[in-house]
Formats: C-alpha cells, structure tokens, sequence
C-alpha cells in the first residue's frame, strides 16, 4: 500500500518537527505480538499505528526508521510503580517526569501507579495524583489503595470506576499501624470490586506476624537491614496470599497478587489456579533475578537499598518464580519502582524498621527480562511481549490499543537489538535515585529506539521527552476476567434449593 508522502526526513533535518510529530516508518524489523511474529513494516500516523504489513511503501515527511535484524515490539507497561508516593515518613525519590524519563530509556511507555489516600478520601487522593501526573511525558493510568471500610468509600469506589477511569483496587494485608486492612475490610472491599467489575489487588504478608517478627528482631539485638529479611519469612507471604486467594474465592471474584516473592506465595497461586479460580500474580524484577544476600553486606547504605517488602529472598526463589513466569503460573512483571536516595534509605540506619522500603526498576524491568529469560532461552520472544505488554492491558482491560503492534493501536513501540548489550550504573540512568539496585550489570539486549504516542523520544542515547505529552489512560471496568463469574453465582444458588421453611417447636 502507498502511503501520501514521498521521501524521508532524517533526525537532523529541517523537517524534523513534521517527524516527530506525524509519520514513522519503521521498516523490516521482526514485528512481535504475544500471538505472532513476522519480519514487517509498521506505519504510523498521529499517534497511532496506521498499516502493519511487508513492504509498507511511503512518501515525503516520513522518517524511516531501520529496524532490519531487530525486534519491534509493544512498549513495556509496567503494572506497579510508586511515583512521588508519601511512604514511610517520606517521599519517593523520582517523581512522574523523572520516573518516566527513566521507564522510557528502558523501553516501558506506560505505567499504572497506586493513588494513595492518606488521611484524604478517594476523590481528593485521585485529584492530587492527577495533579501530579500533570507533566506527564508517557501515557500512565491509576490503581486505588483503600485502606479503610466506610459507606463513603464504597460509593467512592464507584465513582472512581464509572468517572474516573479506575478499575483496580488494593488493598495492604501488611504495614500495621499505617495501611494495612483486615480481613473484614478486604471481604466488603472483594464484594463491592466484584459489583463494580474491579480487579481487587493484595500486598500479601501477615502484617500482625510481621510486627511481631520485627518486635523479636529488634529485641536479639539485630537492628541492620537483614533483620528485614529475618522479620518477615516467606511463610507469612504464603499465609497472607492463601487467605485472600480463599476469601476471593468465597467471594468469587478474581485477584491479582502484587508482587510475588517466594515459593510458598506462588505455590499457593498455582493450587487455586489448577482449582479454576482466576488469580493473576505478578512477580517483580527485583524478586526474580536478585537474591537477599545483599542485606548482610557490611556496608549499611549498599544494604539498605535492597529493602523492600515482601523481601527479597533466597535465590531459589528467584528460580522458581522465573520457572512459574515460563509456564504460566505467573502472568504479568512488574518493577515496584518505589524508589528512595542513600539519604532517605538512612533514617533506618539504627533500626531496619525505618528503612524506606522499595527499590528501583522502571529503567531495568525490560532488559533484566529480555537478558535473563529470552537470551538464556526460557521464554520465547513472543512471550516476552505477553509478560511485559500484553497480558497487563488485557488484564487492564485496555487492549488493543495498549499492548499490541495492530493497526488501531496506540503507537508505543520500542525497537530491540538482540545483538546489542546493555549495562546499568547509577551514573547513567535516568531515575533521580543516587543508587540502583541493579549497579554495574550488564547484558545482552538493547532497547535502542522508544515510540511514545508515535514520537521518538528515546534514539541514539538520547531521551527527548515533553513535560505534559502523557495521557491519562482511563480503564474500563469488567475485563475478560470478570466473564461468566455470573453464571458461576446462579449455579451457586441454584445449588442451595429452595429455603427451608421452619415452624417454631411445639410448646
Ligand atoms: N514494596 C515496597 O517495599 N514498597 C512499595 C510499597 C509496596 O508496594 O508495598
Ligand atoms: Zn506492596
Ligand atoms: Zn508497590
């Protein structure tokens, strides 16, 4: 097919703002979709992907775009990040620009960040997020923590999902004293995200265990970061992530477990799954290819980056949830990109406590992916698009505008050279954090050019982004998750029969 232009524009050009702004070209790259793969060119127009087919031929003011022996592929979203978050008596390093400043040099072009409301109902914690989000340079949707049960959050929850484009809830099942739930709190907030059509979300670990493991640690005398480790064990991961799973199920609604860190939490999501309940867990990169050696090492502020929670473990873990991401039994990496500076980790120096949990990610989740699942042949290419695009905009019920290379779609595109190799320093990257967890990796696998909203803003090493261009991404409640929960409550009913009809004893 003829596209209405002739010739080509190249960065340097003066016709470099019709580029950036209109017509791409991306010509005979490997084009990957988590259904298919086929050497092809992909057009776009005006932020959108207009034609995907071999031989694409085109006129002016279109920039070509080389991509032969590379992968072009749906940029990265990424399900978990906390940008510009109060946490923990402070606030996360990177804010909405830097942080995706950062997510797009590494291949990621939209993120869902967690509305937190402190102290604020859900509508004025929605309004300050959106405040923040305001110079946004990718596209980034919202999930909703509730952190408490009143008729005013109920009807707020509704409002969040029929005007404000929230389809997803969470709920903390750790934190204690902060914004940790109970259970009677996570039943009424299961049933009422299953009335709306929202995806309940759990942070699952014992957060009365956890206090208490906390309590013994710092009574031993262990007050440095591995106590971290040693406060929290995995047993309480698989605890917490068995009773929502139940609770989910008695309910009978789906659940997506946030970032999955251990066997015990990921044994428990294969069982229910095998049982026909419908869980999505999600591993994060942190969790699969790090271990929690770390938090022993000497050194405070090296050891204090690696805390966050649930911890990282031991490195059969981090196996284990890689070899349940091959086969399926997790869907969907996130990063927690919950990121704190060396002077923020520190107000935990005398107790493990006070440590700012998290990590970073947003920058690395794609080419720690790609380096340690595609190039060591775990996962095939077209999986890899499913678990870091695809499955979440399904999941999130915004595909197939998000999370594909098809014609319709929204042109956030990356290319990758398999051939090309990358390497993480806290020098280099993009995330306003002085330290990166990942510091001084390296492997193969170049994210080389990021398509954001059909602009170039990544190429060559260089970011070009612009404070306001990210939209808001509003997602539509009852995803392919919620089908036919219906007819499973009618069977229910119908299983019970007809209510018994008691008379009240002789006297
Ligand atoms: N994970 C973590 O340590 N920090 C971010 C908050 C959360 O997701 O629990
Ligand atoms: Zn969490
Ligand atoms: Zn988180």
């Amino acid at each position: 097919d003829a596209y209405p232009t002739q010739g080509f524009c190249s960065v340097d050009s003066n016709l470099e703002s019709d580029c950036l702004s209109g017509k791409i070209l991306i010509k005979g790259g490997t084009v990957v979709n988590a259904h298919h793969k086929e050497v092809a060119d992909v057009y776009i127009e005006d932020g959108v992907i207009v034609h995907v087919s071999p031989n694409i031929r085109v006129g002016d003011h279109v920039r070509i775009v080389d991509a032969t022996g590379k992968y072009v592929m749906p940029g990265g979203i990424d399900p978990h990040t906390h940008l510009e978050m109060e946490f923990m008596g402070t606030v996360t390093i990177d804010d909405f620009p830097s942080g995706q400043a950062a997510a797009l040099a590494g291949g990621t072009t939209m993120h869902i960040d967690f509305v937190n409301p402190i102290n604020v109902n859900l509508s004025a914690a929605f309004a300050s997020y959106m405040n923040k989000a305001k110079k946004s340079v990718m596209d980034y949707g919202f999930h909703m923590v509730i952190t408490k049960w009143d008729e005013e959050v109920s009807r707020e929850m509704e409002v969040m999902v029929k005007e404000n484009g929230i389809n997803s809830f969470k709920f903390f099942m750790a934190y204690k004293g902060s914004v940790m739930i109970n259970d009677e709190v996570l039943i009424n907030g299961l049933e009422r995200c299953k009335s709306l059509g929202a995806l309940a979300m759990v942070h699952a670990e014992n957060g009365d265990a956890v206090a208490e493991g906390q309590k013994k640690m710092i009574s031993l005398g262990i007050t440095g970061p591995e106590g971290h480790a040693l406060s929290r064990p995995s047993v309480l991961e698989g605890e917490a992530t068995a009773r929502a799973i139940r609770l989910a199920n008695f309910v009978n609604t789906p659940l997506y477990v946030v970032h999955v860190m251990s066997i015990d939490a990921m044994e428990e999501i294969a069982k229910a799954k095998k049982s026909g309940q419908r869980i999505i867990g999600e591993p994060v990169v942190s969790g699969l290819v790090l271990d929690e050696s770390w938090l022993w090492n000497s050194d405070f502020t090296t050891a204090a980056k690696y805390v966050m929670s649930p911890p990282i473990r031991k490195a059969e873990h981090g196996k284990a949830l890689q070899d349940a991401l091959a086969s399926g039994v997790l869907q969907i990496v996130g990063t927690d990109h919950c990121t704190f500076n060396s002077t923020q980790k520190s107000f935990g120096m005398d107790d493990f406590r006070k440590i700012p949990n998290g990590v970073n990610g947003i920058e690395e989740r794609m080419h720690i992916i790609w380096d340690s699942m595609v190039e060591s042949g775990k996962i095939s290419v077209t999986d890899y698009v499913r678990i870091t695009s695809t499955e979440c905009a399904k999941v999130f019920n915004i595909y197939p505008r998000k999370g594909a290379i098809l014609e319709g779609s929204d042109a956030d595109i990356i290319i990758l050279n398999p051939n090309s190799s990358f390497r993480i320093s806290s020098i280099s990257h993009h995330s306003r954090s002085d330290t990166n967890v990942y510091e001084g990796r390296t492997g193969k696998g170049k994210v080389e050019v990021t398509i954001s909203g059909g602009r170039i803003v990544w190429e060559d090493g260089n970011l070009k982004v612009t404070q306001g261009s990210g939209k808001y991404i509003k997602m539509p409640p009852f995803s392919y998750l919620f089908d036919g929960l219906d007819k499973v409550d009618a069977q229910y009913l119908a299983s019970l029969g007809a209510p018994v009809r008691r008379t009240a004893a002789a006297s």
